[in-house]
């Protein structure tokens, strides 16, 4: 059985970063998927976007749906302040697994947990498995059609509160019409689209970033 692509995505982490150092790692991932093999993380361009909304919002919970191969997991929790958390959600084990040592190789390991699964079954789960009240910041990122269905979810789980973000990924490309239909006409939302490109190519793609009205 050969090699997986999120596979060699780790061994090129493993060998061309330093452990411990998480810009390394997001450096690392980057060249590899421009100049090796692409693959669908959010990238550096919309990752600066993303560090500044996360800047901006410093959270104390956050949620990533769609963890991947854990770069934007990495991204994420490097800025988080210390006694903060990073809560990521992915469906597909073999993903998980890379992800899970993608984090631990940045040294990031204490501020994320990660939890293999269907988010429409894990949302729900969220206050008793993690006692989290509430999500300052929600990345969405996983399956475009999940999109709408989670963020209703989470209002109705009551894990969104007055001022919590949520910022989405590929909303152009591949596009998520129905999410961006529901953020941008809600009165609970006020809603912004930031342009971009999608990772590692010059294809139009950005990010949307929704503040829950409450
Ligand atoms: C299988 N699976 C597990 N997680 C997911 C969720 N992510 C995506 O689907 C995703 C897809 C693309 C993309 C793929 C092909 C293409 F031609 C253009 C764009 C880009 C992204 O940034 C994404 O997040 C899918
Ligand atoms: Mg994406």
């Amino acid at each position: 059985m050969g090699s997986t692509r999120p596979q060699r995505l780790l061994r090129a982490v493993q060998k061309n970063s330093t452990r411990g150092d998480p810009q390394s790692v997001i450096s690392a991932i980057d060249h590899f998927c421009r100049h090796k093999e692409w693959a669908m993380n959010v990238g550096d361009e919309k990752g600066s976007i993303l560090d500044g909304v996360v800047s901006e919002v410093n959270p104390s919970t956050a949620l990533e749906l769609g963890t991947y191969c854990g770069y934007s997991t990495v991204r994420i929790a490097r800025l988080l302040p210390p006694g903060s958390q990073l809560i990521t959600l992915e469906f597909n084990p073999a993903y998980a697994a890379v992800a899970k040592q993608v984090i631990a190789w940045a040294g990031l390991q204490d501020k994320v947990q990660l939890v293999e699964g269907p988010s429409g079954d894990l949302i729900p789960q969220m206050k008793e498995l993690f006692g989290v009240k509430s999500f300052d910041l929600v990345f969405i990122d996983h399956w475009k059609d999940r999109y709408l269905a989670d963020a209703q979810l989470l209002e109705e789980c009551g894990l969104l509160r007055k001022g919590s973000v949520l910022l989405a990924d590929n909303v152009i490309c591949p596009g998520t019409p129905e999410y961006l239909e529901y953020v941008r006409n809600s009165p609970r939302y006020e809603s912004r689209y930031f342009k971009s490109h999608l990772e590692y190519t010059q294809a139009e793609d950005g990010l949307e970033k929704s503040v829950f009205l409450g």
